[in-house]
């Protein structure tokens, strides 16, 4: 599928490291900055990006990702804008792959023919609908794989060995694995079950796992990499948004700080 993300993980693995995966919500705090702290974060040594396309009602999401999606909606950021957000960052960076992530809903608005022909021409890598179960999914996942998008599924730890069967076949690129039962932004991380889990789901598909949920520091984040082959993290990157709104150099020297340290242990 998509040469990016598989490429990425085979270069990873070559190098006996983990990816390091950021999500930001597209247009948080506002639409000029995402390009700049996608840069920011490149050079902060993550491997790939997560996207957010902000929605009005996401469901999966704790109170720090639902502000976000308030603040980039107050600015009006369409799924539009995240495309072109894409291709402006796609004018400097041509290697960092992308996926974008969020509900169905605004991807469905679009229609998915369109969308998926817009997300390979601005260099739109993956795609993971948070609300749309694997097994209604195979209208969105045929146009993706025309063109070269992959599709990317959840696997949580209520997950049967039927369940997990099935997803790791509907997928590509790589599986994400929610750490936790609950919302993003929850603490209450089982490095030991999560070891576990992942080896469960390691023994049904040679797809590479990402962990996320949880992951906040460089300590949760080394710990994870250690049993996994990349750590998303979320919240606690966007709480630095939420709590410097108006300041852009604190937001992308404090989001630069905490993945650089994030980077250095995983790679110890
Ligand atoms: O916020 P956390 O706990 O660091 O978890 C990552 C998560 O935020 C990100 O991958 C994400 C954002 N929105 C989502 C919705 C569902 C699943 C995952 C997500």
């Amino acid at each position: 599928m998509s040469g990016r993300l598989t490429e990425c993980f085979a270069t990873l693995k070559e190098n006996n490291r983990k990816a390091l995966i950021p999500y930001i919500t597209a247009g948080d705090s506002n639409p000029t900055i995402t390009v700049p702290l996608m840069h920011r974060m490149v050079e902060s040594g993550v491997d790939i990006i997560e996207l957010g396309i902000p929605f009005s009602d996401p469901m999966a999401d704790g109170p720090t990702i639902q502000l976000a999606c308030e603040r980039a909606l107050e600015h009006h950021t369409s799924l539009h804008d995240v495309i072109d957000m894409v291709s402006e960052f796609r004018k400097t960076n041509t290697t960092t792959p992308i996926v974008l992530m969020g509900y169905l809903n605004p991807v469905e608005a679009f229609g998915y023919e369109e969308f998926a022909k817009a997300a390979k021409e601005c260099g739109i890598d993956g795609l993971l609908t948070v609300d749309l179960p694997p097994e209604e999914s195979t209208q969105l996942v045929d146009v993706l794989k025309k063109y070269e998008i992959d599709p990317i599924f959840l696997l949580s730890p209520t997950t049967t060995e039927e369940r997990i069967d099935k997803i790791v076949h509907a997928g590509s690129g790589y599986l994400y694995y929610v750490s936790l039962k609950g919302v993003t932004g929850s603490s209450a991380l089982n490095v030991d079950e999560v070891a576990s889990n992942v080896a469960k789901i390691n023994k049904h598909t040679t797809l590479p796992v990402g962990v996320g949920f949880g992951i906040k520091d460089a300590e949760s984040a080394s710990a994870v990499a250690a049993v996994s082959d990349g750590v998303i993290v979320g919240s606690a990157i966007v709480k630095i948004i939420e709590n410097n709104p108006d300041d852009t150099d604190t937001i992308l020297d404090q989001i630069g700080a905490l993945l650089s340290s994030m980077r250095e242990a995983m790679d110890k």
